[in-house]
């Protein structure tokens, strides 16, 4: 039989943590109802690519947290190994081309939320983050990686421009040159590197430790008006909000053209079936 003991212990943790009622699918979201800060967990197994679905529900956590007045974001994943693969390359090889468009658009929205939300953020990469893993990590203010993870955007190396919103994300992040030779080169750093250049602000041993350095993070802004902070932000990443919002049109255009490219098509087969011939070894 449980001890009176271990449940008032259990009753006590349920107050602390609550999940969000309008949790989705492929996202968990959990409030620290003492510290106020939600944790948005990306959990589409098995590698959290990011397919139509997945950046639905990431996008409707992200507005729900929001105006729920949550003290602060923090991303994550449920996977050990992988924080997110990027896009889902499923949705870009022979396409189906209305939902490509949805795929880019949602991608879009994602981003608009995540770069220019007005709580602080953080992510706690607890896994490989390649691509849009990368650009989902990057667009928060704060980052903190697991040892032994691979971290960088790489699309370049699929034959594919980086969108603007790359650009944003690691000229934001790292100094202009190492930014533009990161992304030209398409450069995946290790968990080391992305600490000695700045892609990173710290590094944790277990998910844990790294969940607890974002919380401490969005703790340093407990005494700040959060409508100052926010404005603040803002008046950083306003600029480019804006030129993203003049471009977006045209970069959907310009991916739905790229993907439809037969050289292109013959480009993601060959990297797709090079993925799963790996595991067939
Ligand atoms: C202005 C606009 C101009 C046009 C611009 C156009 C496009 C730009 C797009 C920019 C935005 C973002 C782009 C992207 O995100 S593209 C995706 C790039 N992602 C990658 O290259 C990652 C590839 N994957 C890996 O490196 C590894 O899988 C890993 C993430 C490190 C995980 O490794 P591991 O734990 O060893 O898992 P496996 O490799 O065994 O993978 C498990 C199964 O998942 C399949 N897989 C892996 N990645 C993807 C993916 N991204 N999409 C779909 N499927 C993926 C893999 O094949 C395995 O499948 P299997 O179990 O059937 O073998």
């Amino acid at each position: 039989m449980m001890s009176s003991m271990s449940l008032s212990r259990m009753l006590r943790a349920a107050s602390v943590c609550r999940t969000m009622s309008t949790a989705t699918k492929l996202t968990a979201v959990e409030v620290n109802d003492k510290t106020g800060i939600a944790t948005v967990t990306l959990s589409r197994p098995p590698i959290n690519a990011l397919n139509v679905e997945l950046l639905h529900d990431l996008y409707q956590s992200i507005k729900e947290i929001e105006n729920n007045k949550s003290r602060g974001l923090i991303l994550t994943s449920s996977n050990d190994k992988v924080f997110s693969a990027g896009l889902d390359i499923n949705e870009m090889y022979r396409p189906d081309k209305d939902r490509a468009r949805l795929l880019w658009t949602k991608l879009q929205d994602v981003w608009l939320a995540l770069y220019g939300c007005a709580l602080p953020t953080a992510a706690a990469i607890n896994g490989h983050a390649p691509a849009g893993g990368c650009l989902l990590a990057t667009s928060c203010e704060y980052r903190v990686i697991l040892p032994q993870c691979r971290i960088g955007l790489n699309e370049i190396q699929l034959g594919l421009v980086p969108p603007i919103f790359c650009m944003f994300n690691f000229l934001n992040v790292l100094p202009r040159r190492v930014a533009e030779r990161a992304l030209v080169q398409g450069r995946i750093f290790t968990t080391e590197q992305a600490l000695q250049i700045g892609l990173v602000d710290d590094v944790a041993s277990s998910k844990e430790k790294a969940l607890e350095k974002c919380s401490q993070f969005i703790a340093t802004f407990a005494q700040t008006n959060p409508l100052a902070r926010s404005l603040t932000k803002l008046k950083f990443r306003g600029a480019d909000l804006q030129r993203f919002e003049s471009e977006r049109t045209n970069e959907l255009e310009s991916f739905l053209e790229f993907i439809d490219h037969p050289q292109m098509q013959e480009d993601l087969g060959i990297y797709l079936e090079g993925l799963k011939k790996k595991n067939r070894n």
